[in-house]
């Protein structure tokens, strides 16, 4: 099994021809292995090349320049090597993920920057103070004295911003449904932005130690580039492991390649795939990789009745109860940030939402 290679060039002449054309191959790719790279994206190579070369400089930092914006309890700033270990058990059709449980054996060898989006959601006579208190909604962090990290960074982001839009139309086009009904939710997105690190992984390397351990990713799109090194694999319906090094196009620019989170999965009734993938750095050299997960607005309700019938016929009952997409997330995150987020939320960590048969 492979994973498929989708032309977005079809959806830039802005033809509903063009948007089906992509959303059968889309369709295609998320039934089938849940992972697809996207050539002719139209995000320009030098703000790629740019946004890599900042990476690299500030991982390079001394960890005592690092530590000075280490993450907070906003989930923003810098996560150190080996902080913290994956204890996801997400599902996605016909390939679970809870056998990680039993074989991690290590916290993530990998060192991360994380920004999220920069707003704030909720209702609006709140003040920011009281907004900040709120789950996952504060100012970012950014390194002292390295403005060109912070421009190139969010020159990226932002291009990232545009082509997960139009993703998130094709998505809308695959359940033959009308993206104007839930443009608004996308207004706001919660977007998760990381920059990865993985040092090489001292050989041999023992079972169980991962640079990023078997998980599925909880939200709705991820947008991944990576350099050359490789490391990246991606666990196909019949359990095999197999690799997602990084793709150049034959235009000569990098390939992104995309997956579906948790969240999207539930909402197509498990139709569309949640993915599990990890990474080990075999390579002896670093790996650099860059994660952007685009998700609807916290309060978004995802109830796969709203997407028509597509994934889940009249009579039948949907796999899920509704729930909205910070439900989801917190309690995600809390699972695998524990001690992050203790303090914050003493609530439970069970994921409720399977509708019970
Ligand atoms: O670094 C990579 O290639 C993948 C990282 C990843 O899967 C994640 O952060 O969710
Ligand atoms: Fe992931």
């Amino acid at each position: 099994m492979t994973i498929p290679i989708i032309d977005l060039s079809p959806l830039w002449d802005s033809s509903s021809s063009g948007l089906s054309k992509v959303a059968q191959e889309f369709t295609y790719a998320f039934q089938e292995i849940g992972f697809a790279y996207i050539v002719n994206h139209r995000v320009p190579q030098s703000i790629i090349n740019e946004v890599f070369c900042q990476h690299r400089r500030f991982h390079a930092l001394p960890l005592e320049e690092k530590n000075k914006i280490r993450l907070n309890q906003w989930h923003r700033g810098y996560l150190p090597l080996a902080s913290y270990q994956i204890k996801s058990e997400s599902k996605s059709k016909g390939i679970l993920v809870e056998d990680t449980k039993v074989i991690v054996k290590a916290p993530n060898q990998s060192e991360s920057f994380i920004i999220n989006h920069e707003h704030f959601e909720g209702p609006s006579d709140l003040k920011e103070e009281e907004l900040y208190n709120r789950f996952i909604q504060g100012p970012n962090q950014w390194p002292h004295g390295m403005p060109d990290f912070r421009e190139a960074v969010l020159s990226y982001y932002h291009e990232l911003e545009k082509l997960a839009l139009e993703l998130t139309k094709v998505f809308f086009a695959t359940s033959q449904t009308d993206f104007s009904r839930f443009a608004k939710h996308f207004e706001r997105p919660s977007i998760g932005f990381r920059m990865l690190h993985y040092p090489p992984q001292p050989s041999p390397i023992p079972e169980g130690v991962f640079g990023s351990a078997p998980h599925c990713d909880y939200g709705f799109i991820t947008i991944l580039a990576q350099d050359d090194i490789g490391g990246l694999e991606v666990k196909t319906p019949n359990g095999e492991w197999i690799s997602a090094p990084n793709m150049i196009s034959s235009n000569g620019e990098s390939a992104f390649l995309i997956n579906l989170g948790d969240s999207a999965s539930k909402w197509t009734n498990d139709c569309l795939r949640a993915t599990p993938h990890r990474v080990i750095n075999r390579s002896g050299r670093d790996r650099y990789s860059i994660v952007f997960f685009w998700d609807p607005q916290l309060d978004f309700p995802i109830d796969t009745r709203d997407l028509g019938t597509r994934w889940c016929p009249a009579e039948q009952k949907p796999n899920y109860e509704p729930q909205t997409y910070g439900q989801h997330l917190k309690k995600l995150l809390s699972r695998n940030y524990d001690e992050l987020y203790k303090t914050i939320d003493g609530t439970s960590n069970k994921d409720d939402s399977k509708v019970k048969s």
